[in-house]
């Protein structure tokens, strides 16, 4: 498994958002995380990326090298900072936190940057870009960070059909490569078109597995019907059982 969680409650100042959840993710899969607004899907990447420590349960992962996309609403762009020197930080993992960039990683990030349309960008401030840019750079970054498995937020949100299509095929490009990807989608078309597997999350997991199964009508209203039985200030261990309310 890429990835396993077992029992994983998260939460905030020990109020849970997302509870009891068992997840097999094999290497190389490619999953949507589709819920309803506020059934802890972020709080699940969040969770993922070490952001936030698990109330109960556990993460085991295999995956050797970790890469997540924030919801583009969460990035500051106000920092100083050219679009070269942010997608190079991609580069770390090789470089070191104090490394200078080389000839050969000048051109990893010219690559990087001509695989999401935007060559000739990297001198240009990241606070001078548009949001479609801004997450164009967000994926270059992502590319050169070279991980196996890769966590996104809500990837397409906000973005023009052009842009949405283009980065779509980049997230193809990196399940063709055999990475594991998880993205948190709402735009459930989409999921059915691209996506071999679904996990459907509303506070508690509804369903996993191959999308067209997990999409169906009942679960989908199940999951609605759970996150609006969900009680905001439940203690850690009052579960709110599916089907229940
Ligand atoms: N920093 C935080 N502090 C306290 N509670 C939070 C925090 N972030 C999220 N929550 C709460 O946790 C629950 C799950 O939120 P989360 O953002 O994970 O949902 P989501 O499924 O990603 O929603 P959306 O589709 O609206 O982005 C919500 O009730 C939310 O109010």
């Amino acid at each position: 498994m890429a990835l396993k969680l077992r029992d994983l409650t998260l939460g905030y100042d020990r109020h849970p958002a997302v509870h009891h959840l068992n997840l097999d993710l094999l290497p190389g899969s490619l999953t949507a995380v589709v819920g309803p607004n506020g059934a802890g899907k972020s709080t699940l990447l969040k969770g993922l990326i070490g952001e936030i420590a698990p109330l109960e349960g556990r993460i085991d992962r295999t995956a050797r090298r970790l890469a997540y996309l924030p919801q583009l609403s969460e990035v500051d762009r106000s920092f100083p900072v050219s679009v070269g020197a942010f997608v190079a930080m991609g580069l770390w993992h090789s470089a070191g936190a104090f490394g200078r960039i080389s000839g050969s990683a000048a051109a990893k990030v010219a690559d990087a940057l001509a695989a999401v349309g935007l060559t000739g960008f990297d001198r240009r401030p990241i606070a001078a870009l548009s949001g479609g840019q801004m997450q164009r750079v967000m994926f270059a970054r992502l590319l050169l960070q070279d991980a196996d498995l890769i966590l996104l937020d809500e990837p397409f949100t906000a973005l023009d059909t052009r842009t949405a299509g283009e980065l779509l095929q980049v997230v193809k490009r990196w399940h063709g490569e055999g990475r594991t990807v998880l993205a948190v989608l709402h735009d459930l078309e989409a999921v059915r078109n691209h996506f071999p597997d679904t996990l459907l999350l509303a506070r508690e997991k509804v369903a996993h597995g191959p999308t067209a199964q997990v999409l169906t009508a009942e679960n989908l209203f199940r999951a609605r019907q759970n996150s609006e039985a969900f009680v905001e200030s439940a203690p850690v261990c009052d579960r709110v059982e599916l089907g229940a309310a």
